[in-house]
């Protein structure tokens, strides 16, 4: 019985191929890790530094955030720059200067932005626009066009900036929405520099993104990147739909094919340094605040709440369902308190200054109706809080309510839980939190839904502690191992892995040089055999395939390739033979028609399959429903095989009614002996004898050859190009294939390719 699944997907093939030859971790390139590369700069919004302004002068200091922790921890000997804003408002040329001086010491480099600049591309286009987008605040958007010229020059600064330190063979790691556009203009400027882009918070569903009316210009921004992550699979699976959708480029899970090269996007959860957090209720100092802490809030139990102010984080959400379980539980008053830590956050952007206003007021309300003398409902802190009170807070929390609408990941849930290390504690995190994906022994709420929280915070209170214990465990478990400094190096091992991957395939495009290679070959043959695909290789692709008739300049250099006696020409097509002979009349070509069921030599058909097929009922069943089910897509009936055409529908739409439609097929294909073929935009049912390979083969049995060249575009082209001797020479035309030694990235390029060959 034959039935091959035969996968249209050369990317992932070819994936898996070089997987399984070598996948590169650090570990693996031994001494030589110098000669890959010579720099990793990062470039983020901030620089990770806090500057203070002195009487006279500027105090430096270093503010190790995550990522400053993950990036120090690279399992990489290279030398790390940063490249950033330094966070303080500076116009003065000297006091720029000395900054910049300072910040050298540590390669960090600065980008000063204006008070304008901060107002349009910060507040504005990055907090305004993109970021109320990508947390689905669909109505806080903004559109303003100084917004955005401002985000484009502010790149372009980054830009500038970044250049002065990029050599090639450097690794540049861009960080998040600030910068969208970076890695194309580094790209264009530097196209040989690995370019990493890491997108902290959600990238939001097709429908919410086709709204930005930058939506072109920001993803074609992106794709300068070699590798593009996200924290969750949903914000992968969102973006590449909008690519596919926006730019109508050919994606293949999780790639996209551009012409010259494959952008790879993948889910990389960040982590934290859980031994610094987990160690953390060691220290003297945290021990003092903890007990401090315990004393003056007496055995009350703590729920903790820490976030920056940010309409994303349900911060009003919160307090109303904390608010309804004081109303409805009145046996917890006096005993329970909530400590919210609010840290001020793009206080100039006026949806956070409205924010601040009715959290302030919530607060007020909530305690005013609620405090005895010895009680206080809510400690409010409007602050930040340095990293040993802040863990102190943890530690003495026996709750942390954790309630985001919407947010990229969510560290401090993971802090919280790492922390955990005397005494065990809950935490009740939303769903719509990145870290919920990971976190799944927490208690998982909704956090639009505040009877929700409410219920939660009961079942969190009543929690045995056994439970508790070994919910704390499950979830250690996991954030112990997918540490912040995992993060880092797994997203710089892939980025080099899909680096070397992009270089060896590349080394196949045929350029001045190949193309020499070839005529040389073809200059010094006495027999050529010359293979040639139709749609798609000889002929672009069109809406409709009835109209991709050849072109005049097509025909002449058939009619050219075809007066030298000493070449066989053989257009080796899916088409049938009436097609095939109606568009080529006059001209002295041998055609394969119908992948390989029929030939035409010497001017007369032949077959290789049987009598015209009567289609079996069930088939045409499965087809017709499927038809109806897909609009635009539709069936042609040939001789000797069936294809359902897809190429207009809807991506999505497609690829599920393509997995539907052969599920469906394949009990019945087996029992009629048919083959299924999923190939580009078409999934072919015929009979298994006959492919385009077995057509080079029967040609190869009869003639001798000392010139074979066989070109193609599609997955069943693959089957040509395997079935050529070991020097044929393979060309696929688009993007890469696994079996093909050279590629022509571009259908256009097909036809002069020729003209030169045969000048
Ligand atoms: O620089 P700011 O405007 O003050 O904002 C602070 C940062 O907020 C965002 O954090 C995100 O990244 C976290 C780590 O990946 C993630 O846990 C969180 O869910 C995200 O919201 C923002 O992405 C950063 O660029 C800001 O610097
Ligand atoms: O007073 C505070 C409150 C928070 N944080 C830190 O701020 C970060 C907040 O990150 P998260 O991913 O939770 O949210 P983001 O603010 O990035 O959206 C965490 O690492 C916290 O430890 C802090 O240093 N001091």
């Amino acid at each position: 019985m034959h039935k091959i699944f035969q996968s249209n997907r050369y990317c992932i093939n070819l994936l898996q191929q070089l997987k399984g030859v070598r996948h590169p971790q650090f570990t693996d390139r031994g001494n030589n890790q110098k000669s890959y590369f010579m720099k990793i700069l990062i470039i983020a919004n901030r620089l990770p530094v806090k500057i203070e302004r002195t009487d006279d002068s500027f105090i430096v200091k270093r503010s190790e955030g995550g990522l400053a922790t993950g990036l120090g921890s690279l399992e990489i000997d290279a030398e790390m720059h940063w490249v950033g804003w330094p966070g303080i408002h500076v116009e003065n040329e000297d006091e720029k200067r000395e900054i910049t001086e300072k910040l050298a010491a540590l390669n960090y480099h600065p980008v000063f932005l204006t008070g304008e600049e901060i107002e349009t591309y910060y507040e504005g286009y990055s907090n305004s626009t993109i970021w109320p987008l990508c947390h689905y605040f669909f109505s806080y958007v903004q559109y303003k066009a100084e917004y955005w010229e401002a985000y484009r020059r502010v790149n372009g600064l980054f830009c500038e900036e970044a250049l002065n330190f990029i050599d090639d063979n450097d690794i540049v790691w861009i960080h998040d929405y600030q910068l969208m556009l970076l890695p194309k203009k580094i790209r264009d400027n530097r196209p040989n520099v690995m370019i990493g882009y890491f997108h902290h918070i959600p990238f939001p569903s097709y429908e919410l993104f086709r709204v930005l009316p930058e939506r072109e210009e920001v993803l074609k921004g992106l794709l300068g990147a070699d590798l593009i992550g996200f924290h969750t699979h949903d914000y992968m699976r969102h973006f590449i739909s909008a690519v596919y959708r926006v730019l109508d480029l050919n994606c293949n899970l999780d790639e996209i094919c551009l012409q010259d090269r494959i952008v790879h996007v993948d889910a990389f959860p960040m982590g934290i340094n859980y031994e610094q957090y987990h160690q953390a209720t060691s220290l003297p100092e945290v021990k003092k605040i903890s007990k401090r802490l315990i004393e003056e809030l007496g055995d009350q139990t703590i729920i903790l709440s820490v976030d920056r102010l940010d309409y994303s984080k349900g911060i009003l959400h919160r307090l109303e369902g904390f608010a309804n379980f004081l109303e409805n539980h009145p046996e917890y008053h006096k005993k329970v308190s909530l400590a919210m830590i609010v840290v001020p956050s793009r206080d100039a952007v006026e949806r956070y200054a409205d924010l601040k206003t009715q959290i302030d007021q919530s607060i007020g309300k909530i305690n005013g109706i609620y405090s005895t003398l010895g009680w206080t409902p809510v400690y409010y802190f409007y602050q930040s809080f340095p990293f040993n009170e802040l863990v102190a807070l943890y530690d003495i929390a026996d709750i942390a309510l954790v309630t985001p609408l919407r947010d990229g990941m969510n560290l401090v849930a993971k802090e919280y839980l790492a922390t955990k290390n005397r005494k065990p504690g809950v935490l009740i995190l939303s769903e719509m939190a990145g870290a919920a994906n990971e976190l799944t022994d927490a208690i998982i709420i909704n956090p639009n839904d505040t009877q929700e929280i409410e219920s939660a915070l009961l079942q969190a209170l009543t929690m045995p502690g056994k439970e508790q214990r070994l919910r704390l465990r499950n979830m250690q478990k996991r954030i112990s191992t997918q540490t912040v400094r995992k993060w880092a190096n797994d997203f710089i091992a892939e980025l080099l892995h899909i680096n070397r991957q992009n270089n060896e395939i590349f080394q196949k495009i045929v350029g001045e040089q190949q193309l020499s290679q070839i005529k040389e070959r073809y200059d010094q043959a006495t027999a050529r055999l010359i293979l040639l695909d139709y749609d798609g290789t000889l002929s672009p692709f069109t809406k409709r395939p009835e109209e991709a008739l050849p072109s005049g300049k097509l025909l002449h250099l058939l009619k050219r390739m075809t007066a030298d006696k000493k070449n066989k020409v053989v257009i080796n097509s899916g088409r049938n033979r009436q097609v095939l002979d109606k568009w080529f009349r006059g001209i002295d070509l041998d055609f394969a028609a119908e992948h390989g069921a029929f030939f035409k030599e010497n001017n007369r058909w032949y077959r290789n399959v049987q009598e015209k097929i009567t289609w079996d009922e069930e088939i045409l069943g499965i087809l017709e429903h499927t038809i109806d089910k897909t609009p635009r897509s539709y069936l042609e009936i040939k001789e000797s095989t069936l294809v359902w055409h897809y190429r207009n529908v809807d991506v999505w739409l497609a690829e599920l009614r393509e997995k539907q439609l052969i599920n469906a097929l394949m009990g019945p294909a087996s029992r009629l002996n048919l083959q299924i073929v999923p190939g580009n935009k078409i999934v072919e049912i015929k009979p298994p004898e006959t492919n385009k390979g077995s057509e080079v083969k029967r040609l190869l049995e009869k003639g001798n050859y000392d010139f074979i060249l066989a070109i193609g575009d599609d997955t069943t082209d693959e089957e040509m190009f395997r079935a050529l001797p070991p020097d044929g020479i393979s060309v696929k035309v688009g993007s890469f294939s696994p079996t093909a030694k050279y590629r022509i990235p571009v259908q256009s390029s097909v036809i002069p390719f020729f003209e030169n060959l045969i000048k």
